[in-house]
């Protein structure tokens, strides 16, 4: 039982060399990189409070959950634990569960779905399952977890068909962008390792943990916009930038234009 907290007791190993920096940190800059995770957080659990106050309080569950991730994210990098590699998976794969629970389009239901109090219990019951399968050949969980990125890449695809909206589309090409970014210095940290050793820049997984926050961020924060949209429309909502909205950069957020007055009156 001992062993599967043991530094390197995980079949993973990215490309960073070990022991660099520190003696007791295996992958020093990605270990670093992970506390990325704890500066956007709680920036998007204050900034997304008006809207989950409206919808559900339930929606803060994801950046609360998003600080475990990089928590666990840090630790396995620590200490490339086979513990750190299932703490930080298996976080990844609950954080996308409550997501889809809490957002996923209620068009897009199966056809034997009625509401999404059921389609939440079918997502739960698939979680469960695939939490328990991810111990059977723990090598294919990261890239079971891609397959849910492009799912979900999918869904925002579909959604975004008939949209018009200017702000709406501009957030969604700066998902998908960073999306693309991340995955490929992902991609690129796990086939082309020896490349970037020959080019003594062995940071690509470091960059993918800093660039899928921020993909994360803009994503959730586009599906929060089309579901405010569909399941409170009376509050108006708005989409506005942090901490300048005339940058037009920073981090999305939901505005609710409706006042007080308006939503009784809905
Ligand atoms: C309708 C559904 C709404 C879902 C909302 C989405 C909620 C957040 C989802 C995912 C969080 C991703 C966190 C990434 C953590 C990185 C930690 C890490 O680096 N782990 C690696 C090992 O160190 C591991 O190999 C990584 C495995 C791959 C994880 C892939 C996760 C899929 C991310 C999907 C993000 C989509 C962004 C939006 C795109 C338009
Ligand atoms: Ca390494
Ligand atoms: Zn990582």
């Amino acid at each position: 039982m001992a062993g599967v907290f043991s530094y390197e007791s995980s079949e993973l190993d990215w490309c960073e060399d070990n022991y660099k920096h520190s003696e007791h940190v295996v992958e020093y800059f990605n270990t670093m990189s992970s506390l990325f995770f704890f500066v956007i957080s709680p920036i998007m659990l204050y900034l997304l409070h008006p809207y989950a106050r409206e919808r559900n309080l339930a929606i803060h569950l994801v950046w609360i959950m998003m600080i475990f991730v990089g928590l666990f994210s840090a630790y396995f990098h620590m200490t490339l634990s086979f513990m750190g590699q299932m703490l930080d998976e298996l976080s990844i794969l609950w954080v996308l569960a409550v997501g889809y629970a809490l957002w996923f389009p209620r068009k897009l239901f199966p056809s034997f779905v009625k509401d999404r109090a059921t389609f939440s219990r079918l997502v739960l019951a698939i979680t469960i399952i695939s939490t328990l399968t991810s111990f059977v050949k723990p090598t294919v969980n990261a890239y079971a977890l891609n397959c849910f990125g492009l799912h979900l890449l999918y869904t925002l695809l579909v959604e975004m068909r008939c949209c018009t909206d200017r702000k709406a589309l501009r957030l969604a090409k700066l998902s998908v962008g960073l999306w693309v970014l991340a995955i490929s210095c992902w991609i690129s940290d796990r086939f082309a390792c020896s490349f970037w050793q020959k080019l003594n820049f062995c940071y690509l997984h470091g960059f993918w943990h800093i660039l899928i926050v921020i993909a994360v961020a803009y994503g959730s924060t586009l599906i929060a916009y089309l579901d405010a949209n569909n399941e409170i429309p009376y509050s108006l909502p708005g989409l506005q930038y942090w901490p300048c909205e005339k940058w037009a950069v920073g981090l999305p957020h939901i505005v609710l234009k409706g006042t007080t007055k308006t939503r009784k009156r809905c």
